[in-house]
C-alpha cells in the first residue's frame, strides 16, 4: 500500500515538475550531497524514476545522507562516499551534479565566494577528469559565473573538454522568474515559461518577460519591481535565513528538474530545452565565452544553442548591463586556472 503511495508520489512529482521517458541506465554523482542543496536534491533524485544509481559524495556526511535516502522505496540503488573515495563516487558516472561549496551570508555577493569555492571546484573538476571525462556535468557552485570557466579550464588543461558537456545550472532563475510572474498575473506557474538569459549573479541574470504572453504586458514600475526580484531573488532568501546560508530548498528542486532534462534527452526525447550557462558562441565577440540561453538538450549534452530571440528595448538595456559585468566573472575564473 505505502508502497503503492510512493510510487503515486514520484509520478505526481514527474508530471508537476520533472518529466518521465523511457527508463534505461543513468547514475547520477552528486558532489557535495550532504550539504543545504545536495540533500533535498539527492531526496529529490532519488524520487526520479528516471534516475537508476545516485552516488552521493561529500567530504562529510554522505555515507549517512546515503544510508537515509537509501530507504525510499524507489527502484534505484544508493551509495555514500567519503572524502577520500571521490574516485570511486565518480566512476561510472554519466551526470555529475556539483553543489559542493560554501554559500552566501547577508551583505555578501556570490564573487565574495569565489577564493573559498573557486579552489573546490577547480580540484573537484581535476578529479571528474580523471574519473569521468565523458560525463555531464552540471555546476551549481557560485559564483556560476567564474566556476563554469574554472571547471571548463581545468578540463581544457587535462585535454578532456569537451563544450557540449558542461553546464552551469542557472535553472533557480527559471524557477523564480515563472513564479514571481505567476504571483503578479494570479496564474498557475507550470503554465508561465520565462526565458532567463545571461549569468547567475545580480544584473547578468536577465528574464525576457517580454517573450511569453503573460509578461509582455507587464510594465512600468511592476516591470522594474519584477525584474529586480527575478535578478535578486537570491538575496531575499540569504536575508531571510539570516546567516545560516542562501537558498537550499527550492535550489534542490531547480537542481533535480535540470537533472531530469538532462537525462530525458540522453534517452532520446526530443525537444528538451533549458536555459543553461555553457559555452557559447553568442556574444563571443564581445569577451563573453560562456553565456546562458536556451539551449536544447540531445544525448551528448548540448545540441543546439538557441539566440536570445527579439528583445524589447528594456531587455536591450538588461543585456547592455549584464554583458561587461558577464565578462569579468568569466575572466576571473579562467585566470584563477591559468594561474
Ligand atoms: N546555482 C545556483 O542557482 C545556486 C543556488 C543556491 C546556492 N548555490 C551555491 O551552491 C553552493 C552550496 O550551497 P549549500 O547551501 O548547499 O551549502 P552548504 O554549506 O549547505 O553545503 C555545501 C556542501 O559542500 C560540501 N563540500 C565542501 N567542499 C567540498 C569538496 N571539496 N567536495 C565535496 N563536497 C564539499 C560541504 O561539506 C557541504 O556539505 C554555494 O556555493 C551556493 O552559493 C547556487
Ligand atoms: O543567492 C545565492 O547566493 C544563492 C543562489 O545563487 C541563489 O540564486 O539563490
Amino acid at each position: 500500500m505505502f508502497a503503492r503511495q510512493v510510487s503515486k508520489h514520484a509520478s505526481t512529482l514527474v508530471s508537476r515538475g520533472f518529466a518521465s521517458s523511457a527508463r534505461s541506465n543513468r547514475k547520477v554523482a552528486v558532489l557535495g550531497a550532504a550539504g543545504g542543496i545536495g540533500q533535498p536534491m539527492s531526496l529529490l533524485l532519488k524520487s526520479d524514476p528516471l534516475v537508476t544509481a545516485l552516488s552521493l559524495y561529500d567530504i562529510r556526511g554522505a555515507p549517512g545522507v546515503a544510508a537515509d535516502i537509501s530507504h525510499v522505496n524507489t527502484h534505484s540503488t544508493v551509495k555514500g562516499f567519503e572524502k577520500d573515495d571521490l574516485k570511486d563516487a565518480l566512476t561510472g558516472a554519466e551526470i555529475i551534479i556539483i553543489p559542493a561549496g560554501v554559500p552566501r551570508k547577508p551583505g555578501m555577493t556570490r564573487d565574495d565566494l569565489f577564493n573559498t569555492n573557486a579552489s573546490i571546484v577547480r580540484d573537484l573538476a581535476e578529479a571528474v577528469a580523471e574519473y569521468a571525462p565523458k560525463a555531464l556535468v552540471g555546476i551549481i557552485s557560485n559564483p556560476v559565473n567564474s566556476t563554469v570557466p574554472i571547471f571548463a579550464e581545468v578540463l581544457k588543461k587535462k585535454g578532456v573538454f569537451d563544450e557540449k558537456r558542461l553546464f552551469g545550472v542557472t535553472t533557480l532563475d527559471v524557477v523564480r522568474a515563472s513564479r514571481f510572474l505567476g504571483e503578479i498575473k494570479s496564474a498557475d506557474p507550470k503554465d508561465i515559461n520565462v526565458t532567463v538569459v545571461g549569468g547567475h549573479s545580480g544584473v547578468t541574470i536577465v528574464p525576457l518577460l517580454s517573450q511569453t504572453s503573460q509578461g509582455k504586458d507587464v510594465t512600468g514600475e511592476a516591470y522594474k519591481a519584477l525584474v529586480h526580484r527575478i535578478q535578486f531573488g537570491g538575496d531575499e532568501v540569504v536575508q531571510a535565513k539570516a546567516g545560516t546560508g542562501s537558498a537550499t530548498l527550492s535550489m534542490g528542486y531547480a537542481g533535480a528538474r535540470f537533472t531530469n532534462s538532462l537525462i530525458r534527452a540522453m534517452n532520446g526525447e526530443s525537444g528538451v530545452i533549458e536555459p543553461t550557462f555553457v559555452k557559447s558562441p553568442l556574444y563571443e565577440s564581445e569577451g563573453v565565452e560562456y553565456f546562458s540561453s536556451n539551449v536544447e538538450l540531445g544525448t551528448e549534452g548540448v545540441k543546439k544553442i538557441n539566440p536570445v530571440g527579439e528583445l524589447s528595448s528594456e531587455e536591450q538595456e538588461l543585456l547592455k548591463a549584464c554583458l561587461p559585468d558577464l565578462a569579468k566573472n568569466i575572466k576571473k575564473g579562467v585566470d584563477f586556472v591559468k594561474a
